[in-house]
């Protein structure tokens, strides 16, 4: 069984992952985390050295690659993985199941705010820029988180209760 979660950044997908795949039993793998281990250098410095189009083939190569593996996954994606190129279809035809943490902007403005460093789309925009830059990005990729086959709300739930009410949809 393969187990997607798209969302936006902060929206919780490799925490949620994470929990979820070591109480159903079965490996975890956050694509980010895979790309790094692959790269062997951060999704930061992937992005610096290399830039985002890199960035872009290398998560499309490495999604395809985890999908592609025979063993039960929990797989957490990055937060612009399926809108890019054919991902989400690739997502909706090899996954089990597709799930959308779904955040509201200030709950995700909220987390992201906290820890722009490590993300590289959001590192060098101000506070004060960043409302508006997160409700322009979310707007735009949104239309695929959508098209994922469960559509959770996570607004005010903690990690625990995430997974709990994911465990109910499989
Ligand atoms: N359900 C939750 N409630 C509160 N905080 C959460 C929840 N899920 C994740 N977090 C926190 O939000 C931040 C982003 O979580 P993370 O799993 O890295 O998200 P993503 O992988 O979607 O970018 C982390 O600090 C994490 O501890
Ligand atoms: O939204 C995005 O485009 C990105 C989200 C990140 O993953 P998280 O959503 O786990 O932060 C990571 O893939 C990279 O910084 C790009
Ligand atoms: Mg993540």
């Amino acid at each position: 069984m393969k187990i997607v979660l798209v969302g936006y950044m902060a929206s919780g997908k490799s925490t949620v992952g994470r929990l979820l795949a070591r109480q159903l039993g079965i490996r975890f793998i956050d694509l980010d985390d895979y790309i790094e281990e692959h790269q062997k250098k951060s999704i930061k410095t992937i992005f610096s050295e290399k830039g985002e189009i890199f960035f872009r083939k290398l998560e499309h190569q490495m999604l395809n690659e985890v999908l592609g593996k025979e063993e039960s996954l929990v797989i957490s994606t990055g937060g612009g993985t399926p809108c890019y190129g054919t991902n989400m279809t690739i997502i909706l035809d090899e996954a089990d199941h597709s799930i959308y943490l779904d955040l509201s902007i200030p709950n995700l403005l909220d987390r992201i705010s906290k820890e722009k460093e490590n993300r590289p789309l959001v590192k060098n925009i101000s506070d004060k820029e960043l409302p508006e830059f997160i409700g322009k990005h979310l707007f735009e990729r949104r239309p695929y988180y959508m098209q994922a086959k469960h559509i959770l709300d996570c607004n005010g739930t903690d990690a625990e209760t995430v997974v709990e009410k994911i465990k109910e949809l499989l």
